[in-house]
């Protein structure tokens, strides 16, 4: 049996103090691939974003479909990327939004106070003004680092992640993320790594999220009496 490694604050904590490791899955056509590589990573992760963007609507509704059990067994919200209303629709947790995904605004509205509405910011701390102000549970920059998951045009840098400390919203760090280069991002700020290659193309994702979380200054308390060391060990 598989145990959390995630931030233990994390496991109940409220959005808002979110943080560890947020995979975002590749484009599978194969859904049973697809269920299997996130039931490695699912005790390792914060979130999970669902995004495919090989996919048709329909088939983006019957992986949503299939992840959300897995994703309630381990309490691990899932967010749809792109398309709020297939979120609602699906009944999962939250939604990913891009410049060309529509409003941070009206999906709060939608989806309500409780959701999950993470909104891509780039490389601009007044974009993630805005979106906090909108109503977005978090912001996310990037691309770190370069990336051949997506072609990305604009590099954010460490700094913004300094800059944008009192947003009073998690910052997510994304692009090109590896267990390698980290820990830079964590110095700065970053409250999670949001990963697609480095998790999902590494031989043994599971041992990949926890080479992610291991880059978190104490990711978990000791073991308290009566409790398996085993369920804090990284
Ligand atoms: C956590 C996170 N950050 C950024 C993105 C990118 O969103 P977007 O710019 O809309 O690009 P696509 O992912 O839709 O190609 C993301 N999905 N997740
Ligand atoms: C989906 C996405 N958005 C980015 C952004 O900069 O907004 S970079 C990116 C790809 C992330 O994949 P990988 O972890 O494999 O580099
Ligand atoms: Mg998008």
């Amino acid at each position: 049996m598989s145990h959390s490694t995630r931030p233990l604050e994390t496991e109940t904590a409220p959005p808002s103090r979110a943080r560890g490791l947020y995979p975002v899955t590749p484009d599978l056509a194969d859904t049973g691939l697809l269920l299997a590589k996130v039931a490695q990573v699912l005790p390792h992760a914060t979130w999970l974003q669902y995004r495919n963007k090989a996919a048709d609507p329909r088939l983006r509704r019957v992986q949503i479909e299939a992840l959300l059990p897995a994703c309630r067994m381990h309490g691990v919200p899932l967010i749809v990327n792109d398309d709020w209303r297939l979120a609602l629709d699906c009944g999962a947790d939250g939604a990913h939004l891009g410049e060309d995904d529509g409003d941070v605004r009206e999906a709060r509205t939608a989806l309500g106070a409780a959701a999950i509405i993470g909104a891509s910011c780039y490389d601009s701390l007044e974009r993630a003004r805005r979106a906090t102000a909108a109503g977005a549970s978090y912001v996310a920059f990037g691309a770190f680092f370069p990336t051949t998951t997506k072609l990305t045009t604009r590099r954010a840098g460490v700094a913004l992640l300094r800059d944008s400390a009192g947003l009073g919203v998690p910052r997510v760090a994304i692009g090109g993320i590896t267990p390698d280069n980290a820990s830079s991002l964590v110095e700065a700020g970053a409250d999670l790594l949001a990963v697609v290659g480095g998790v999902f193309d590494a031989p043994d994702s599971a041992a990949a999220a926890r080479a992610y979380l291991a880059c978190f200054p104490h990711p978990n308390p000791p073991p308290q009496a009566g409790e398996g060391a085993s369920r804090f060990s990284a």
